[in-house]
């Protein structure tokens, strides 16, 4: 499906740069309700095109009584109000519809990172019950004063929550005056004008019935319909690529044996048969033996025409003396195009006629992380790292892209592939970046043998883990060369070798991750190996950092 121009978004996210606003549009999607997230600062003409039914203002980093802070295009509130639109603001959400409505937001005296507890009110239109209940906060600026017609429906509880009588919360709906202080509002509604606002994040997994409050919001008070099934997209995706592709023209598939272009590729060969030509390119930043092991199971388990292209003098000549991580991912992505270029020009003597698209296996969070580019949605985020297949494509680049998956989680990609019947083995496999190893090493990747250390590292770990039959709880398990030396003692003498680092890490999206807690016997079972089996390694340490603060890859 083109899902950008699908026309029945039932849920419109207005993105202002929240690091959770893809979790929004992920929530709403596994309820069966089709969302999409564009720029909080889209306009009005582009808002009105989705004639979605409820809208959500994200969190953001910005304070909206600040100069520069992104504001909703003029006429928003107008629009809604006619078309019968429900609004829900969500923490900066929250604040801009006060701000935007004659109320007023400032600097909290103390702010409200992390849990909290929230007493909601009896008798309001978005919480049918007056309960307490904790939830997760992120926030330095408070509203103090409401617009008119509006009213308190919840408050946090930074004293005692018996402090919050009902008959006190009654006084304060009906005037809107902060008389409690020491008790921030956390959530506010007008029912007449169908706006809503929550000042926690419902959306995270530590707001426990944040899930429930939006299920209410959505199908109770906004009276949504659950119509959308993953299974539309690979309908409307193969449409979209017979629409695209002519009947005559030939296609390039990048693919890597990971889920997402396995996927990918498999979405096109039903859309356009034999006139997809996949390429895999060796990049010599594979590992242990992986290209070996990738094409073999392509040809038994996958019935697509595959080349395999050795590209390795290729890359490692351009990555000498590289030492600057976003300069390997944008070298690494310039290069992965010229190769499919080269392609499609040998294919063109093959066939007499020039392939012009490229299908890649790009996903919503390549995106979310790399440069944003026009219309994504994510323009008022920091860019965190360039993603070889998006921010590190080159600006001339003469192939068309056909990204089937760009706006789906990888576990939406999983669920797909299992519907178009992709073998198991191709679904489960951990996801490898596209620069590979390069992303791993620290520092120089062509100085003398690290890339072969860590190779031997990665694939004693990975097949350990593979034998403690605990591969599948895990998200992602690799090796990381951090180019650092220590001193160790071995065989009775001293030696100054380097240090490897082991990571394994739970997600559900690759966009925030836990580090995955190993059995101690598991990790000296490792550690032990690596040093006894590679040469001039002396110490193994184990991460224990979670996704945010780090991210995944090291570089
Ligand atoms: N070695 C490779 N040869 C050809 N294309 C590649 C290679 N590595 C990556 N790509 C392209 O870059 C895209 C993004 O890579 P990415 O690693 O995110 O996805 P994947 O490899 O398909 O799946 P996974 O995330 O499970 O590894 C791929 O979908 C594929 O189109
Ligand atoms: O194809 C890819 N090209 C890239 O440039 C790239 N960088 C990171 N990753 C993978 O993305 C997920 C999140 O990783 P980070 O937290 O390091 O951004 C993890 O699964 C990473 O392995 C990449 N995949
Ligand atoms: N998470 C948010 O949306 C924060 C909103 C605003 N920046 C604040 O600190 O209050
Ligand atoms: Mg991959």
């Amino acid at each position: 499906m083109d899902l950008e121009s699908h026309k029945n978004t039932q849920v419109l996210i207005l993105d202002f740069g929240s690091q959770y606003t893809h979790l929004i549009t992920r929530r709403i999607r596994k309820l069966s309700v089709f969302s999409l997230c564009i720029s909080g600062t889209s306009s009005l003409e582009a808002i009105a095109e989705h004639n979605s039914r409820v809208i959500i203002l994200s969190g953001g980093p910005h304070s909206v009584h600040l100069d520069g802070a992104p504001w909703l295009p003029r006429g928003f509130f107008e629009y809604v109000e006619e078309n019968g639109v429900f609004v829900l603001g969500i923490c900066y959400g929250l604040q801009l519809i006060v701000e935007m409505l004659g109320g007023e937001v400032k600097a909290a005296k103390s702010s409200e990172y992390g849990r909290m507890n929230i007493g909601t009110y009896e008798g309001s239109v978005l919480f049918d019950k007056a309960m307490e209940q904790q939830v997760w906060m992120s926030h330095g600026d408070e509203v103090i004063r409401l617009p008119e017609g509006f009213s308190v429906i919840g408050r946090s509880k930074r004293n005692s929550i018996d402090s919050l009588k009902k008959n006190e919360m009654g006084t304060l709906n009906q005037n809107g005056v902060d008389c409690l202080h020491e008790n921030t509002i956390a959530a506010i509604e007008n029912p007449s004008k169908r706006i809503f606002g929550l000042q926690y994040h419902p959306e995270v997994t530590h707001s426990p019935k944040g899930m429930e409050t939006l299920q209410y919001f959505l199908f109770e008070v906004c009276k949504v319909t659950a119509d959308w099934e993953l299974k539309d997209v690979l309908i409307d995706e193969i449409k979209t690529v017979n629409n695209e592709v002519g009947p005559e023209d030939h296609v390039i598939c990048a693919l890597s044996g990971g889920v997402d272009s396995t996927v990918a590729a498999t979405i096109v060969h039903e859309a356009i048969g034999d006139r997809l030509h996949c390429v895999f390119v060796d990049n010599g930043l594979l590992r242990f033996q992986e290209k070996e092991h990738v094409m073999s199971t392509f040809q038994a388990d996958l019935h697509l025409s595959v080349t395999c292209v050795d590209a390795t003098d290729r890359f490692l000549s351009k990555l000498k003396g590289v030492v600057e991580p976003e300069m390997k991912r944008k070298i690494i992505g310039k290069e992965f195009i010229s190769i499919f270029d080269d392609f499609a020009h040998e294919l063109e003597q093959k066939l007499g006629r020039k392939p012009t698209f490229l299908v890649q296996g790009t996903l919503y969070p390549d995106v979310i992380e790399s440069c944003p580019p026009p219309g994504s949605g994510r323009t008022h985020s920091h860019t965190i790292k360039s993603h070889h297949n998006v921010g590190g494509l080159p600006k001339d680049m003469k192939l068309k892209l056909i990204e089937p998956l760009k706006l789906l989680f990888k576990d939406e990609v999983r669920e797909l592939g299992g519907i178009l019947h992709v073998p198991q083995g191709f679904l489960k496999r951990h996801p490898f970046p596209g620069p590979g190893l390069a992303v791993r090493v620290i520092g120089d990747v062509t100085e003398g043998n690290v890339l072969d250390t860590l190779r031997q590292v990665d694939h004693i770990f990975v097949e350990a883990i593979k034998q403690a039959g605990i591969y599948d709880s895990i998200w992602q398990a690799f090796a990381v060369f951090p180019n650092i030396r220590t001193v160790g003692v071995q065989g009775d003498q001293r030696t100054h070798s380097h240090v490897v680092a082991l990571r394994a890490i739970t997600s559900e999206d690759g966009m925030t991750a836990d580090w995955y807690n190993f059995d101690p016997k598991f990790l000296q079972y490792v550690s032990s190996k690596i040093c006894n089996e590679v040469q001039g390694v002396n110490r193994v340490v184990y991460d224990i950092t979670s996704k945010p603060p780090s991210t995944v890859e090291w570089e």
